[in-house]
């Protein structure tokens, strides 16, 4: 009973976490008196009275068993202890004997299992009985819990360690800044009603979707992701963690739903420019999910975040007692990569039709594994191919907000910052795009490529580069190009923004401040009558520069994109600086949704092409005149629908349409672009409450 449970101490002189919470917490629980001792009164669990309310069905205590003091039965003889013995004993030695016998009493109260008729995440989402991360890795076995909860299992004290630190930060956050309190309060507040009622948390999101992106995506993820350990409170998807080796064919199964259309999975390395978060990086794939609900309609039953914890090389999560992942550095070379294909295989023979999109790996890993699974599994990694659409979109909006054809855009000098995951990808897509306009042939990729400066934090890319990363080995300036333009092997962002005048500069650095004065006031000089530039870090921050620097300093003509959003510029005299927001969700959703109804096996180039372009033709001649060259959030599920609509078309036209539920792949080539558009509306997932009935079973 209650007394029973405050009784409970473990060795460490902790409370050790009763299987059952205080009896008086339980509403309409009808206890019995069972015993009556001078001092304690304790409470028959096995009563036969029915327990009323929503665990009815679900509790049940085993039967008493005869035994020794110590078990059910004895105890239950604790008590009565005989006339001729309580006679036979001085008053303290009773008392002793009394005292001795009640002990064991509550030792066996406090060890007696409850039964539960229900595993996994019912008992997670089950307040009477969720001990949530201070579950032992056996109890994860036993109730079905294995992944269910990021790795590290801890004491009920550093639960309420990292309740109360929480409980802290908030004070803190309100003296640093208000804008930060208010994002963080507001994502809690969100996440809760999450937790609750999926419908209508979805509604609200997608009715006030500009209000709240920036709240459940990019920026406050960012510092939602950061503060994790302390912001935890139940778990949201799965976490498979290298302890868990060999464990994952089975474990997927611990996942309660038996349909998973997409899958947005992080190994925690590198998230938005805010580097290693380790199993804190979960939030990034909840974010992305919540798009895919938001945006593409994506069923959110049948959507999963997952987190792969190899361990961290962030020195302070790995200091730091409340961080709720492996402490241990990264798991590298050949042991990664078979942990990540361990996963592979597990969800996919679980669910052969889901879609997988990587996030937020670290380069290196995110190249290497995109190679490995992009023509065996249906995937795609949204920090290189999904950023690469967007940019090839809004680059190509900035070649029409000069009032120039698109076909203009080989023509365009551009120079980026940043060679990693993003960077890379983008200059790789960008390029294959320009060569497309020019022939396709192999003086157009040379033509193309030469349109390219890339500056990584070692300054300006060229052949004479030691160590060249080899995805960035064919983008590398030529030596004899060098001294035609007066620029060297590492020269700086502000020389070659100065030497080579471009008409776009885009970052993808994760430095913040990075297109400084100097650099924009370098730009004034660019050939373009139209400077673009592309601001694409994450969270805002990071933000190579801000919209007020950019027009501020350039102008009006400016045409501005940023990774995060940014209110636009008031430019005075009844003018408008417009703000865009370049990020990939204006296509990950669309491309996820396309595959999905095309049933297409893998994700091909052509789609990703297929759905930059359509979102580079979605903008009107006069919005993008105006320098409006993405379109509003409020406008993303409308985008979403058209972009998913073109990804099926090409897997149609590609021939790698399999169809989905009744709609195969002959059916999906009879549509005409509108009915596809129909098509992908009528199977997107809206908010609204479901009829439900009871049956017994
Ligand atoms: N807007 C979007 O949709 C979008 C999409 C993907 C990534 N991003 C952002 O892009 C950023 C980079 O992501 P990534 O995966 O490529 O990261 P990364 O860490 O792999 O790459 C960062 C690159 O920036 C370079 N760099 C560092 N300092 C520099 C400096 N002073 N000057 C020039 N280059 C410098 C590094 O050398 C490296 O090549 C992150 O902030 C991320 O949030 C934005
Ligand atoms: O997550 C975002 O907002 C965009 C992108 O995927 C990133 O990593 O920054
Ligand atoms: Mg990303």
């Amino acid at each position: 009973g209650d007394r029973a449970r405050l009784l409970c101490v473990g060795a460490n002189g902790q409370p050790r976490p009763a299987e059952r919470p205080p009896a008086s917490s339980r509403p309409n629980r009808r206890i019995v008196p069972t015993h009556r001792t001078s001092h304690r009164k304790s409470y028959d669990y096995a009563s036969p009275f029915p327990l009323v309310g929503r665990n009815q069905h679900q509790l049940q205590r085993p039967p008493l068993a005869a035994g020794p003091a110590g078990t059910r039965a004895g105890m239950a003889n604790a008590s009565s202890i005989s006339r001729s013995l309580r006679r036979s004993l001085a008053p303290d030695a009773l008392h002793r004997l009394l005292l001795q016998r009640s002990r064991a009493f509550v030792t066996a109260e406090c060890h007696r299992p409850v039964v539960l008729h229900k595993r996994g995440p019912d008992i997670l989402h089950d307040p009477w009985f969720n001990r949530g991360t201070a579950f032992s890795m056996t109890e994860r076995d036993r109730l079905g819990l294995r992944g269910l909860l990021p790795p590290s299992v801890v004491s009920s004290q550093q639960q309420i360690d990292r309740f109360m630190g929480d409980l802290k930060r908030l004070e803190q956050n309100a003296r640093d800044g208000p804008s930060d309190t208010y994002q963080l309060a507001k994502w809690r507040i969100l996440n809760r009603l999450h937790d609750r009622n999926e419908t209508m948390y979805y509604k609200v999101l997608i009715d006030n979707i500009e209000e709240y992106a920036p709240i459940v995506y990019t920026p406050t993820v960012g510092a939602v992701c950061q503060n994790y350990s302390g912001l935890f409170r139940r778990p949201r998807g799965m976490y498979f963690s290298a302890e868990d080796r060999g464990e994952m064919m089975s474990m997927v199964y611990n996942w309660p739903a038996d349909q998973v259309d997409m899958i947005v999975v992080t190994d925690g390395s590198r998230i938005l420019g805010l580097g290693d978060l380790g199993v804190q990086g979960i939030g990034i794939a909840i974010g992305k999910l919540d798009l895919y609900v938001a945006a593409a309609g994506i069923n959110p039953q049948r959507v999963l975040p997952v987190m792969i914890d190899v361990g961290t090389n962030n020195e302070k999560l790995l200091k730091d007692p409340l961080y709720l992942g492996l402490q241990e550095h990264r798991l590298e070379g050949e042991e990664y990569v078979e942990i990540i294909d361990e996963f592979m295989e597990a969800v996919f023979s679980r669910w052969p039709n889901v879609i997988v999109q990587f996030e937020d790996f670290q380069s290196k890993w995110a190249f290497r594994l995109l190679q490995r699974y992009r023509k065996t599994y249906r995937m795609f990694n949204d920090d290189v191919q999904g950023t690469a659409g967007v940019a090839i979109a809004g680059l190509l909006g900035a070649v029409r907000a000069q009032g120039r054809p698109m076909i203009d855009f080989p023509k365009q000098k551009i120079v980026v910052a940043g060679a990693g995951s993003a960077g890379i990808g983008v200059v790789n897509a960008a390029s294959r795009t320009m060569a497309r306009m020019l022939g396709n042939n192999e003086v157009a990729f040379e033509s193309a490529r030469s349109q390219f400066w890339i500056v990584d934090a070692h300054g300006l890319i060229t052949e004479e580069r030691v160590d060249i990363d080899p995805d960035a080995r064919p983008f590398a300036r030529r030596k004899s190009e060098l001294t035609h333009q007066g620029l060297n092997e590492g020269a700086s962002l502000i020389e070659v923004v100065k030497k080579v005048k471009p008409d776009v500069i885009l970052g993808l650095s994760a430095v913040g401040g990075l297109f400084s004065k100097e650099v924009l006031e370098a730009l004034k000089d660019s050939s373009s009558s139209r400077p673009a530039i592309f601001a694409m870090s994450n969270p805002t921050k990071n933000a190579e520069c801000t919209p007020e620097e950019a027009f501020s300093i350039i102008g009006e003509k400016v045409v501005f994109s940023s990774g995060s959003p940014f209110d636009d510029v008031d430019l005075g005299d009844g003018k408008i600086g417009h703000s865009n927001q370049g990020n990939n969700m204006y296509l990950f959703p669309g491309i996820g949704l396309g595959t999905l109804l095309s049933g297409a096996r893998i994700v091909s180039d052509g789609m990703l092409q297929a759905a930059a372009e359509r979102l580079a033709s979605y903008m009107k001649e006069e919005e993008v005149l105006q320098g409006i060259i993405y379109p509003p959030t409020s406008r993303i599920r409308d985008i979403t629908k058209e972009v998913a609509a073109a990804v099926v078309r090409e897997a149609v036209a590609e021939d790698l349409a399999e169809g989905y539920r009744d709609m195969d792949a002959r059916e999906l080539a009879r549509l005409s672009e509108e009915e596809t558009v129909d098509y992908v509306k009528n199977n997107m997932w809206n908010p609204v409450y479901p009829t439900v009935v009871y049956k017994k079973d």
